[in-house]
């Protein structure tokens, strides 16, 4: 049986306000803070093993979230490690990373993992946008926003809500949705 609350495990409080606003309604959120211990792997199995460490951590039901920026021409580097990537090069350092390459082509993916609490298989919800890797426009209010170019305009260009109806969070989301409104 599907949740009829979530309990979304993160220490990434752009990803929290995001996730309210696109699941706004639709379940009741509760969010706690943890800073949880990310293993290498595949996209999926980062996700599936962070879901089994925040639910041993709550001893509870969990949802966990897991964010990637997969560069083509880099077969899909940085990948899961965009963030200690985006912590050590910066935008600019981000964009250096491409110079070699005519394909600046980018994905941007979400994976959400979520779990009934100690013991138990996660399930996956994953959503993709593509785009490409462009020098910094807008405001540096969240990881990677500026240098992510979708149709145009950088993530960090566009309103929230625009971002939100498109965004690679927003498609894993929408799955998530789907599977809510199934088992209920
Ligand atoms: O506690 P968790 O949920 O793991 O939060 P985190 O900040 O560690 O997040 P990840 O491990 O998923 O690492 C993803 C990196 O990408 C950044 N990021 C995630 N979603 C993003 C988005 O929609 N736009 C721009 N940057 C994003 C985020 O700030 C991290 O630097
Ligand atoms: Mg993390």
């Amino acid at each position: 049986m599907a949740p009829r609350t979530l309990n979304f495990i993160t220490g990434n409080a752009n990803k929290l306000t995001e996730v309210q606003a696109i699941l706004g309604g639709v379940v009741d959120l509760h969010s706690q803070k943890l800073d949880l211990v990310e293993i290498q792997g595949t996209i999926e199995e980062i996700s599936a093993d962070k879901c089994r460490r925040a639910a041993d951590a709550v001893k509870g039901p969990v949802l966990v979230e897991d964010t990637c920026l997969c560069f083509n021409a880099l077969k899909e580097l940085p990948g899961p490690y965009i963030k200690w990537f985006l912590e050590a090069l910066g935008h600019e350092g981000l964009n250096n990373l491409l110079v070699a390459y005519e394909d600046k082509s980018a994905q941007a993916v979400c994976t959400f993992a979520y779990c009934e609490g100690p013991g138990h298989d996660p399930l996956i919800f994953q959503g993709r946008t593509d785009g490409k890797i462009v020098p910094a426009r807008g405001p540096p209010n969240f990881g990677w926003d500026p240098i992510f170019e979708y149709e145009g305009q950088t993530y960090a260009e566009m309103d929230k809500e625009a971002k939100n109806k498109i965004s690679h969070r927003f498609k894993a989301l929408e799955k998530l949705k789907a599977w809510l409104k199934e088992e209920v």
